[in-house]
């Protein structure tokens, strides 16, 4: 009552006062804990709440050049602990599946848990024993010649059909390879995981062009396509925005609420394509060949018709393999397309570097088809990609989370501490390179790098899924490109534009192409 009648009259100014006190004795509370921390590392002094404002993966590099190889940063109230030297990630990126302290990417996170993305599939999968079963099998799909080979057709046939709309247009327009690639991927991805054509492509070369091409096309696979893209919105929103934000603000709360609509939709849709494949599969007689598509092979892993199934292992459930396409849309489309829109930009750079490999495809591949076994013989191509995954990775952190206390560089970290390894820090290091800022393909002919110096697909046992697929495509598209056309940027003067977060997206990339039979 007292507290009542005492609030019920008070003053404006005493309410200040009073609000004043509570927030100075916040900021105060705060900033004690901050400089009494345990195992404290060099970082910027965080903001109370908010932590550091600043994008932290815009500013690793700075932050690396002012505090030294390893340093903190406080997003809300989580500590990140950012490395950017070699020697100090090689725990972390431990090969080893059943010595390893560093078995995941992430914390428990409750947005993901929503998403239904912790126990399932393998990116976000908390599950040690559940991620290690759905990577095996990711693995053996992802991994083998027969998918292999029919993604290097896939990526032909593709290209074929953007040839024809960049034809269409005509070879005067410029074009926006950035935004190309990334449908010209989508489609990719999307095919070589479900055997579907969910016309990415056609559908923006409509916008263009006046003759639609894909009216006779079905506007929901426009919807998919759409909403694959909001259930990686939907990743980050939920992964980056606490549950009392989410809750208490109505803008959050509503766009939760959209999200999770779209995504349970998704989601039907998905299982839906699952099942008429197991049907078709359940119908096709056991001598009969299946088509080579990851789903396709998914569902027969581990089954009697797969001839490698080992004894006690079971059929992969339908839930693991939606939460797997998700994973594999969206780890392999975005990545693969903005790497080649980047060796792109080098290559229009590095005149010497793209005469040396015009000559190896020349010599390799001459005018006979691209197989397989051809495009691994590209020895300079694969240099040269790496060298620009090097300067430029498309990923550009890489996360991992101790399950137990462990120390690093005699720094003692409790279980549970978010680490982020960045990739710039590690691959212009001057400890791992001679002369770091040089574009230098050769420094990769012929020579094994050891160490984890160079990680553009990350490192240990989370390592990319995807590297030799991805590879493989971009050497196809560098041969299909560059045997027949003549590119050029539009604006040899401007600098590379992208947006750097933990994909760095490339957002714009203006060429102009020539054929070459008509230089
Ligand atoms: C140039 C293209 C690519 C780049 C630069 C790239 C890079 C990466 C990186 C840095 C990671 C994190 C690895 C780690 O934590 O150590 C990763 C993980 C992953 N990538 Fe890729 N990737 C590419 C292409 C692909 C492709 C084509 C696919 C699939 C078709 C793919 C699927 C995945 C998956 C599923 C994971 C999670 C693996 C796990 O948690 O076990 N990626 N990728």
């Amino acid at each position: 009552m007292a507290i009542l009648s005492f609030i019920e009259n008070i003053d404006l100014l005493t309410l200040l006062v009073l609000v004043s006190l509570g927030l100075a004795t916040y900021v105060a509370q705060f900033y004690f804990s901050y400089f009494t921390r345990k195992n404290p590392l060099p970082g910027p002094v965080p903001w109370p709440i908010i932590g550091v404002w600043e994008d932290d993966v815009a500013m690793a590099n700075k932050f690396q050049e002012k505090y030294g190889d390893i340093w903190e940063v406080w997003k809300w109230s989580e500590r990140h602990v950012w490395i950017g030297r070699a020697d100090l990630a090689t725990k972390l990126l431990n090969p080893s599946y059943s010595n390893n302290n560093f078995p995941s990417r992430t914390t428990k996170n409750e947005g993901l848990d929503l998403m239904d993305m912790t126990s399932k599939g393998v990116v976000f999968n908390l599950d040690w024993d559940s991620w290690n079963f759905n990577r095996k099998c990711v693995n053996r799909v992802l991994n083998s010649p027969k998918f292999l080979r029919q993604s290097i057709v896939c990526t032909q046939n593709l290209f074929t059909e953007m040839e024809k709309y960049w034809l269409s247009l005509g070879l005067d327009k410029e074009i926006d390879l950035a935004k190309w690639m990334s449908r010209f991927m989508m489609d990719s991805t999307l095919i070589m995981m479900t055997n579907k054509n969910f016309y990415a492509l056609a559908n923006y070369y409509d916008t263009f062009s006046n003759s639609s091409c894909s009216n006779h096309l079905s506007k929901d696979s426009e919807r998919f396509v759409a909403g694959i893209r909001t259930h990686f919105m939907a990743c980050v929103f939920f992964k980056d925005t606490p549950k009392y934000q989410r809750r208490f603000f109505p803008n959050l709360r509503r766009r939760s609420k959209e999200l999770l609509e779209e995504v349970a939709w998704l989601n039907r849709e998905v299982l839906k394509i699952i099942r008429e494949r197991k049907q078709e599969i359940d119908r096709t007689q056991l001598e009969d060949e299946l088509s080579s598509d990851m789903l396709t092979m998914l569902l027969n892993l581990n089954t009697s018709r797969d001839l490698n199934r080992e004894s006690a292992a079971k059929p992969i459930i339908e839930d693991d393999i939606r939460a797997i396409i998700y994973d594999i849309i969206g780890g392999g489309s975005d990545t693969t397309s903005n790497s080649f829109c980047y060796v792109v930009y080098y290559l229009s750079h590095y005149h010497e570097v793209r005469k040396v490999m015009l000559k190896e495809l020349e010599t390799v591949l001459g005018n006979d088809p691209i197989t397989y076994e051809k495009l691994q013989k590209l020895h300079y191509c694969d240099a040269m990609i790496k060298e620009v995954l090097r300067i430029m990775p498309t990923v550009s952190v890489v996360f991992r989370v101790n399950s137990k206390p462990d120390e690093i560089d005699g720094h003692h970290f409790e279980s549970s501490t978010i680490f982020m390894i960045s990739l710039p820090g590690i691959h212009m290091h001057n400890a791992h390179w001679d002369n770091p800022q040089k574009f230098d393909p050769q420094r990769f002919m012929d020579k094994n790098i050891e160490g984890n110096i160079l990680i553009p697909f990350g490192g240990g046992t989370r390592i990319c899924p995807g590297k030799q697929l991805s590879m493989l495509q971009i050497k196809a598209l560098l041969a299909l490109l560059y045997s027949k056309y003549e590119v050029e940027l539009v604006d040899m003067n401007a600098p590379i534009k992208y947006c750097s977060t933990t994909v760095n997206h490339c957002t714009e990339l203006m060429i102009k192409i020539r054929l070459r039979s008509e230089i």
